[in-house]
């Protein structure tokens, strides 16, 4: 039975219908019942089917599923994502672009009759808490229960978003996903930004069929954003509670697994928690942010769950995310510990289960395969994990008008050049520096791994129209927020010594970098003013407790602004500008370029 009487949507899922001809059509409701039916359906699949997903320990991990997808299906593909806007120049140079009909001829035959014999799952959901001014509605249509239960943690799901929508307006987006033969040759996600459509097929795995996430989230939302003057990014949300009672929230976007999940849920080191310093969690991944009444910039995380990068998880790292996982959460293509049914990966402990079987489904003695250097979770396996489950998740969280930013950060791996942290001279500058983030790719997509990559605002693979006018809005969004805005920042937890090892402890102990941050808002510290924007004076960051692990020839490495360094830097980035973005057809804004001439000119003093 259908939940809504919305006609938009009905004529929607009629059309999907039509073209998918699935055997049955289900409505997600989200009820209890539902869910339920759904897990003992999907968990009684014979074991060689790939949909299959198995429940785990109930003792250990209660109401939690694992499941594996297939080894050519792990990662997004971001060489099979298309921005298909009208004009190819709408897409813009960061982005592949097909027209939209071109792209509809080529995919409408691979989703003509793809449900035959299965079920159609239709998926109401909200971006944001149901009411907020800034949630926004979605439709997914999918034929994959794998999603259904992801959605149903990820997403506000259910009845509750149609009642958001109410019964006219056409302002949802709508999602059409396929796992059709989840044939690589033939994957394609696909964003049409102009209808507020997405279209993915012949994927299962999460980032590319969890529609509500990167592809709306993201993509859509972004482009949304831009017409209606607010902000979608790659960024998560965090709240820092200082000894005063006063919490100052703070967003940062770094590439995908440069460490946001991390940096959300950090537990401050003892001397920081002595003082009363709390950290508290409001979003891992996704910001989206608009000016409220009085002018500040408030931010709401449009997701409910968490889809955390499994590997290097664990108690000391990140005892809140790993608390995430011990209940209602799934795990894909991490490894099994048949002894007791339980999940591993790799540094969850110092010990591979011996009765293993590995993320392709082989089972192996765990000690012996990690002992010849292979690994037994994928680098990219993931949980999935409802944010209440967070032991630190804000009073906030659930908060319709979202939190006020009193800063933002930006961040990629990067083994030299950038410092520990550095604060730009302005929100130009700082958008200069959201433009210039580079980082070394991870597995998070498919591709080689460690190859250092421009990757703007780390939004490269989910600014859903031309860069150039993207970079124009962050312009645009500064100067309404004027005195107002937060403070721009960047910040490098990766920088190596000559033997390849971190100078920084990084997890944790980026609080004392935080908490820098935080007095430089406040006006509590000065700076020294470098070439390339404001660094720390060594003085002011707090190594109390960790004076062993970074001598002060480390931190004065960390601080190091080396003008060789940068000059190649500069010469890069006017490079990428000119060749990458603007022969490419980006508009690159000329208060970029000038914020380039500065840096450079202060480079050359
Ligand atoms: N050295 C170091 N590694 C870190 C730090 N924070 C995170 N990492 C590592 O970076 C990897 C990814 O971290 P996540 O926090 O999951 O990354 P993410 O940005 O949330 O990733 P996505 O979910 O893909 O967007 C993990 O292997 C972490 O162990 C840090 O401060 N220092
Ligand atoms: O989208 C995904 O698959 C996971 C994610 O957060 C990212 O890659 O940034
Ligand atoms: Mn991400």
């Amino acid at each position: 039975m259908s939940l809504t009487k919305n006609p938009n949507v009905l004529k929607w899922v009629d059309e999907m219908v039509a073209l998918c001809q699935p055997e049955k059509v289900v409505w997600i409701d989200g009820s209890k019942e539902q869910i339920d039916a759904l897990i003992e359906e999907v968990t009684s699949l014979p074991d060689d089917s790939w949909d299959k997903m198995y429940k785990l320990n109930p003792e250990k991990y209660p109401n939690c599923l694992y499941h594996r997808t297939r080894a050519n299906d792990v990662a997004r593909v971001e060489d099979r994502t298309f921005i298909c806007s009208k004009e190819k120049k709408g897409a813009g140079p960061t982005n592949n672009w097909m027209a939209p009909d071109e792209m509809k001829a080529l995919l409408t035959p691979m989703y003509n009759g793809v449900m035959k014999g299965r079920t159609m799952y239709v998926i109401p959901y909200s971006m944001g808490p149901i009411g907020s001014p800034l949630a926004k509605v979605g439709v997914e249509v999918t034929d994959s229960i794998y999603v259904v239960l992801n959605m149903n943690i990820m997403t506000r799901m259910g009845k509750q978003a149609f009642e958001n929508l109410g019964d006219t307006s056409d302002d949802f987006v709508r999602g059409l996903h396929s796992k059709a033969d989840v044939d690589p040759e033939k994957r394609y996600i696909v964003q049409f930004p102009e209808e507020n459509t997405i279209w993915s097929i012949n994927s299962a795995y999460g980032g590319n069929v969890l529609l509500g996430k990167k592809c709306f989230a993201l993509r859509i939302a972004s482009f949304q954003g831009k017409n209606e003057a607010w902000m979608a990014e790659h960024m998560l949300i965090l709240g820092v509670k200082k000894p005063n009672g006063d919490v100052k929230y703070i967003t940062a976007a770094f590439p995908s697994a440069c460490g946001k999940t991390n940096l959300a849920m950090l537990i401050p080191p003892e001397g920081y928690k002595k003082d009363g310093y709390e950290v508290f969690t409001v979003g891992d991944d996704i910001a989206w942010m608009k000016p409220g009444k009085d002018g500040r910039l408030y931010a709401i995380n449009p997701e409910n769950g968490f889809f955390g990068v499994a590997p290097g998880t664990n108690a000391k790292s990140n005892y809140n995310a790993l608390a995430c996982t011990k209940n209602g959460a799934i795990f894909t293509n991490v490894a099994l510990d048949n002894s007791d049914n339980t999940v591993w990966w790799e540094k969850l402990n110092e010990n591979p289960p011996k009765d293993a079987t590995e993320w392709t489904g082989i089972k192996c003695d765990g000690e012996a395969w990690v002992a010849e250097g292979k690994k037994l979770a994928h680098p990219n396996s993931r949980f999935t994990a409802p944010a209440q489950n967070c032991p630190c998740i804000s009073p906030e969280f659930n908060n319709p008008e979202g939190v006020p930013i009193s800063a933002i950060i930006f961040g990629g791996r990067r083994a030299t050049t950038a410092p520990l942290v550095y604060q730009s001279f302005d929100w130009t500058h700082g958008t200069y520096l959201g433009s210039a983030v580079s980082s070394e790719t991870t597995a998070a997509a498919t591709g080689a791994v460690g190859v250092l990559r421009h990757d703007p605002m780390a939004m490269k693979p989910f600014i859903g129209y031309n860069v150039g006018d993207y970079w124009a809005h962050w312009l645009e969004m500064g100067a309404r927020l004027g005195s107002k805005a937060p403070k721009i920042f960047n910040v490098n937890w990766f920088r190596t010594d000559e033997e390849g090892n971190f100078l920084w402890p990084g997890f944790g102990d980026n609080m004392r970098v935080l908490d820098w941050i935080i007095k430089r808002v406040e006006g509590e510290v000065d700076a020294v003013e470098t070439p390339i924007g404001f660094l720390p004076k060594a003085e002011d960051i707090n190594l109390k407790g960790i004076e062993d692990e970074v001598p002060a020839s480390a931190l004065q490495k960390l601080l190091t602004v080396d003008k060789e360094e940068w000059k190649k830097e500069i010469a890069e980035m006017r490079r990428y500008y000119d060749e990458d973005i603007k022969a490419k057809g980006g508009n690159i804004p000329q208060a970029l370029y000038d914020e380039l001439d500065m840096i450079e000119a202060n480079l050359n003093k």
